[in-house]
């Protein structure tokens, strides 16, 4: 199919602030849009000045303070109250004082929401839209028009729309955004709307999907295929209810499968970093399972996909992930099969070459502790070690266990501490062992016995100062009688290079967290 030039406009900062717990501060949405630009949107909506004091503010700091190489910055705004000259509108004039070269407007096109929200005629409804618009373009402004309900009010009266978005083409308007601001249409819908209304107008038409039939990306594809140029999309689909179209979603399909040059080619490795950074932003945790861009997007379970993958990567990947920034990722877990932990061999370096005995072993082993609750899919270090013990030269276990013990006190001042002392006999050198005895505290048991296994190996393998615990997660599995429960630890770790994790699982939660401490150092001296 022949397309004319498809614009991306991303509208994070003004209908992805919709989204519930979202709340920018103005740096933030500088950042946010700095971000955007890097991805190669063509228009980034800043927010709506003169309605929010943060998107008046950020107008005005934007002039000065964001230098945006791809995209043009756009302010939202709705058109003229109904019977208030628009030179009169105050909200008007604060899109001019934005200074945005391009303005939004949000205008009815329901009839529905004409004569029961605005409480006015069709009439005073699409002159609204003309003078507004009219007065933007003689102040020097592009102006998209956002009808908002286009396609409900379409089922509603099929001419109503259609009249108020040549009202706005008339007055000057550039693009006319058809909006199913409600999210309650599928493709083929959207299809034969958008084929219906381009028949009947003289503009460029765009589109602008909620997701609540989980379809705003795949309605702005079928409106892309149906001639629109203009898709409005948010970052990670954020936006109001169950959100936006979204636009590294759009931009993905736009660009591998619709073969539309969207953004320019050196922006697309971009997509996967700019998705995690807006989500730190907006203070969300990334969705891994988003496509092209989430962790888990190209991550691989199935044993079987494994032995594929293995023959060539693209037998189970619909996309090479490097082309949107993502990385292929080998999960070894109870579904794995051989070919799985020979992929996680050669992506954790490990060479397996020769050693098919030990492979099927490992397959064996995690099958085996994954029936006991034991997951590897999230603890990398612990696999790694897992493998390594099983090949030639495995690393001899870094000290031998007396005994641990540790003890949480509630003191009468109110605080909580805890003390762990760790007794091991470390490898002396000459065959034989020297027992050490080591003190820790800290803010909690695990904590405790962080710091005194640290202590008691730092000495021999003086890497492990630089050795932090950075995160700690408990899962209860599931009772398995009486008053116990199985219970899986996994515990992150850092050092001046990176991070990693590891996992233990007992019906002691400490004894598991232990098991995991001791993979988490182990690791720190064997593989670091
Ligand atoms: C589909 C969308 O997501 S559109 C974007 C919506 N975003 C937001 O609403 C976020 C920012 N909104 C706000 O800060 C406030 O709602 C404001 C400043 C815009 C308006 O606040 P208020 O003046 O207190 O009015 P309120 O929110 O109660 O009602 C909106 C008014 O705008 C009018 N209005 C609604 N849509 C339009 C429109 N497209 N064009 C012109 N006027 C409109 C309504 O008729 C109502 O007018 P009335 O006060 O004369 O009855
Ligand atoms: C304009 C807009 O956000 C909507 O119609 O959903």
């Amino acid at each position: 199919m022949n397309h004319p030039r498809v614009e991306v406009f991303d509208t994070t900062l003004r209908d992805g602030a919709q989204r519930e717990g979202i709340t920018y501060s103005v740096a933030d949405k500088l950042a946010v849009a700095r971000l955007l630009d890097q991805v190669g949107v063509s228009y980034i909506e800043g927010g709506w000045p003169g309605a929010l004091p943060k998107d008046t503010e950020f107008f005005a700091r934007a002039r000065t303070e964001l230098q945006l190489q791809h995209a043009v910055l756009v302010a939202f705004g709705a058109t003229r109250k109904a019977g208030v000259r628009v030179e009169d509108d105050a909200q008007v004039r604060a899109l001019l004082d934005s200074q945005a070269p391009v303005v939004c407007l949000v205008a009815k096109s329901d009839p529905r929401h004409v004569r029961d929200a605005l409480r006015t005629t069709p009439e005073e409804n699409r002159a609204m839209v003309a003078d507004t618009v009219a007065f933007l373009v003689g102040h020097g402004r592009r102006v998209f028009v956002d009808c908002e309900h286009f396609f409900d009010g379409y089922a509603a009266d099929p001419d109503h729309g259609v009249a108020v978005l040549q009202a706005a083409f008339d007055a000057g308007a550039e693009v006319g955004v058809l909006c199913d601001t409600n999210g309650g249409m599928l493709p083929s819908g959207i299809s034969r709307v958008v084929t219906e209304v381009r028949g009947r107008v003289t503009g460029q038409l765009g589109i602008h999907c909620q997701d609540d039939t989980g379809c705003a990306v795949a309605n702005s594809l079928a409106a892309v295929e149906a001639g629109v140029t203009q898709v409005q999309g948010t970052a990670n689909g954020y936006g109001e209810r169950a959100g936006n179209a979204n636009t590294f979603t759009l931009i993905g399909n736009l660009v591998t499968k619709m073969g539309l040059p969207v953004v320019p080619a050196e922006c697309l490795p971009e997509l996967s970093r700019v998705s995690h950074a807006i989500a730190e932003l907006a203070n969300l945790t990334p969705d891994d399972h988003q496509p092209f861009v989430g962790a888990s997007a190209f991550a691989h379970k199935a044993g079987l996909h494994a032995s594929a993958i293995k023959v060539s990567p693209e037998l189970y990947n619909h996309l090479d992930p490097a082309v949107v920034g993502n990385d292929m990722r080998i999960l070894v877990t109870e579904m794995a099969g051989r070919a799985s932990v020979e992929l996680k061999g050669r992506e954790l370096g490990v060479d397996l070459t020769g050693q098919g005995d030990a492979v099927g072993r490992v397959v064996a082993a995690v099958k085996e502790r994954e029936a006991r609750g034991w997951s590897y899919e999230a603890a990398d270090a612990s696999f790694e070690l897992l493998l390594r013990g099983e090949l030639p030269g495995a690393p001899a276990p870094l000290f031998e266990l007396e005994s641990w013990r540790t003890t949480v006190e509630h003191r009468t001042d109110g605080a909580v501490v805890s003390e762990a002392v760790v007794k091991v006999g470390l490898p002396d050198g000459d065959g034989g062992t020297e027992r050490v005895v080591a003190v820790g505290e800290g803010n909690g048991p695990v904590n405790a016995l962080d710091n005194a296994l640290r202590a008691a190996l730092v000495t021999r393998w003086p890497q492990l100062a630089d050795v932090a615990l950075s995160d700690y997660k408990v899962r209860i599995l599931g009772w398995t009688g009486g008053t116990s429960a199985t219970t899986r630890v996994l515990v992150d770790t850092t050092d001046k290079a990176g991070e990693w994790t590891t996992v233990g699982v007992h019906e002691n939660v400490v004894e598991a967290s232990w098991l995991a401490l001791v993979d988490a150092l182990t690791y720190a001296v064997v593989s670091r």
